[in-house]
């Protein structure tokens, strides 16, 4: 039996208000598990660290947490089955792999609640501590993530993918994440309406107990990278009871602003925003590039504007790092809360 809306809905609200009106989601993974040295020139990219060095990957989740983040995203962004079997994997280990995104993640969860208490221990000698609160989100890429093609930067798929596609390719993972112990679906960096479509179809269908949010990767202040309306499709996302939040990723700092008033005109649900560090990702030779002609300053003093125009989940999302986590974390503190 799934969740009603009510009851998904004032999960987040309840977890915002227990974050003090706002929270603070993870930075850039997949670029700070190659900052750290690996090698992502790979059709899974940050995914091949769960099959490489998964204690990478678990430090990765502990540096954003010790930052301040209190929304990690799973390491399962570029993680498919299909993937994984066009690597040799078999089914059951494609899939025990996806559970094993979510399972490293609550192991870093756990650490750092524990390094907490530890540390609680040694400066009062009580030993008691206010946890602070830490949602765990099963990432979702899109198809395009999958693609490997960049198409999550353009949201062309071609005539030949359908919805019936996007919904059969996304299914099973759907499934499996939905009952992997994480708190929160996160389907990222989506390109096109259609694709925000499969997923609020799949939830219901799949009647997915777990809430979720859904970013789109977008391409100037009103339009996803398609060219579609994003307002269009945040209606998409607003119009689905499972879905708890709406929001931008992987998008430049510049659009931020523009973007959550456009969202804030067709739902109440909370804006999540975690754009990149306003470079451009190139598919052919898999580099990020400076933008000509712009300045994408660093963002982090753009986020009391961005609190005032309606936003209340920050982060970053590609070659943000946990220095930028940290920063966000320093200027909400300081900050009042407008969402509660
Ligand atoms: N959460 C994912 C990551 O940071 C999002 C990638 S967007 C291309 O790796
Ligand atoms: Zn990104």
């Amino acid at each position: 039996m799934g969740l009603k809306g009510h009851e998904s809905r004032s999960l987040m609200g309840d977890f915002l208000q227990t974050c003090g009106g706002y929270a603070v989601v993870d930075g850039g993974f997949a670029t700070e598990l190659e900052r750290h040295g690996a090698d992502l020139n790979d059709p899974l990219w940050s995914a091949k660290c769960l099959v490489t060095s998964p204690h990478l990957v678990r430090m990765v989740h502990l540096d954003y947490l010790d930052a301040g983040a209190n929304i990690i995203l799973t390491a399962s962004y570029q993680a498919t089955i299909q993937g994984f079997e066009a690597k040799g994997l078999s089914r059951e280990e494609a899939e025990s792999l996806l559970r094993r995104s979510v399972e490293i993640a609550c192991e870093a969860r756990e650490m750092y609640y524990d390094k907490l208490t530890k540390a609680s221990w040694d400066s009062t000698e009580n030993g008691s501590v206010s946890r602070r609160p830490v949602l765990v989100a099963a990432s979702i890429g899109s198809y395009g993530a999958y693609l490997a093609d960049g198409s999550e930067y353009t949201g062309n798929y071609g005539e030949g993918v359908s919805l019936a596609t996007l919904k059969d390719f996304h299914r099973r993972r759907l499934q499996i994440l939905a009952t992997s112990g994480a708190d929160l679906i996160a389907f990222e960096t989506t390109p096109n309406k259609l694709e925000a479509k499969a997923y609020a179809e799949l939830l219901e269908e799949e009647d997915i107990s777990v809430p979720a949010w859904i970013s789109f990767s977008c391409k100037d202040a009103d339009n996803v990278v398609s060219g579609e309306s994003v307002m269009e499709c945040a209606s998409v996302a607003d119009s689905c009871k499972q879905v708890v939040a709406v929001g931008i990723n992987c998008t430049a700092p510049r659009h931020v602003h523009g973007l959550i008033l456009s969202i804030r005109k067709v739902t109440d649900k909370p804006v999540v925003v975690y754009p990149n560090s306003g470079e451009t990702y190139n598919a052919d030779t898999k580099q990020w590039v400076k933008s000509s002609g712009v300045v994408d300053e660093d963002f982090v003093s753009y986020i009391g504007k961005w609190q005032e125009a309606g936003a209340c989940v920050f982060g970053g999302c590609c070659r943000t790092t946990p220095m930028t986590i940290k920063a966000i974390s320093r200027v909400l503190s300081k900050s009042l809360p407008l969402y509660s």
